[in-house]
């Protein structure tokens, strides 16, 4: 497959070197705005920054050329790219994470949500931990375990960084310490005892083989899709 890098920094050299270790061929590298043919390529991976996210992945579909977007922090513009590539009868794939472990996570959270929602005196917060570079918080990923409790848990409606306005809203933590990959820790506490769950990625290699084995998994679909349709968690 020929693969274009839209956003050569850590993550892009991470899902460089798992591209070329499973054979496949990286024929576009971009770091900025700058003019590059994207119809040399099979498949395109972005993993670049919130400002850059809508363009790049708009130019994929504008030129047929599938996509992968890893890019955390641009989500309010999600809706126009659904709807362009519905327009286009593209490929698009958005994941907050796209390593294995933390799809499993979204799911035990899921599960987790619904059961507690019957139990009032538990009350839901969410920590994220990130290296001292991430342009966004709170991180896409804690985003995404924020929905899933929503979704499953009459209690909560909304979410915030930092301090919870009332007690329907999540409040989530988001913590910069040098280095850290991705932690992320759902906690409910009542007066007696607290339950938590943590993922804590040790280095990027997750997320990289997760977006290559999605690039690969889209050549010649059409649709918006999204990694449970990559991994088929239901089958897991
Ligand atoms: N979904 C997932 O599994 C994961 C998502 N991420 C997200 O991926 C993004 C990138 O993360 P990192 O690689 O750690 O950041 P990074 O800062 O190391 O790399 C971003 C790169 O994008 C480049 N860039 C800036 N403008 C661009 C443009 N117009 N076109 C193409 N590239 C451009 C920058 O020069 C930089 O090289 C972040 O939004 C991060 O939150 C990170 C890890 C996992
Ligand atoms: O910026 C990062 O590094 C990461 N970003 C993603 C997020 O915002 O959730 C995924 C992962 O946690 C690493």
């Amino acid at each position: 497959m020929k693969i274009a890098l839209l956003g050569y920094g850590r993550m892009g050299k991470a899902i460089e070197a798992i591209a070329l270790q499973r054979g496949h061929t990286i024929v576009i590298k971009t770091s900025q705005d700058k003019d590059y043919d994207i119809t040399t390529a099979d498949v395109a991976i972005d993993f670049s920054v919130p400002s850059a996210a809508y363009n790049n992945i708009s130019n994929c579909l504008n030129h047929n050329v599938p996509v992968i977007s890893g890019t955390t922090g641009w989500l309010e513009k999600y809706n126009a790219i659904v709807s362009l590539c519905e327009k286009q009868k593209g490929a698009f794939i958005y994941a907050s994470n796209f390593s294995l472990g933390v799809n499993i996570f979204f799911e035990l959270n899921q599960y987790l949500a619904k059961m507690m929602a019957k139990l009032e005196d538990y009350k839901v917060d969410i920590e994220e931990i990130h290296h001292t570079q991430k342009l966004d918080a709170p991180s896409g990923t804690a985003i995404t375990l924020a929905e899933g409790i929503i979704q499953n848990n009459k209690a909560y409606n909304n979410w915030e960084l930092d301090k919870a306005k009332d007690a329907k809203t999540i409040a989530i933590e988001a913590k910069r310490i040098t280095d850290v990959p991705g932690t992320h820790i759902i906690s409910y506490t009542s007066p007696i005892d607290t339950i938590k769950i943590e993922h804590e990625a040790h280095n990027r290699q997750g997320f990289a083989l997760g977006a290559v084995i999605a690039a690969e998994w889209i050549i010649d679909k059409t649709g918006v899709f999204t990694m449970k349709d990559v991994l088929n968690i239901g089958s897991l």
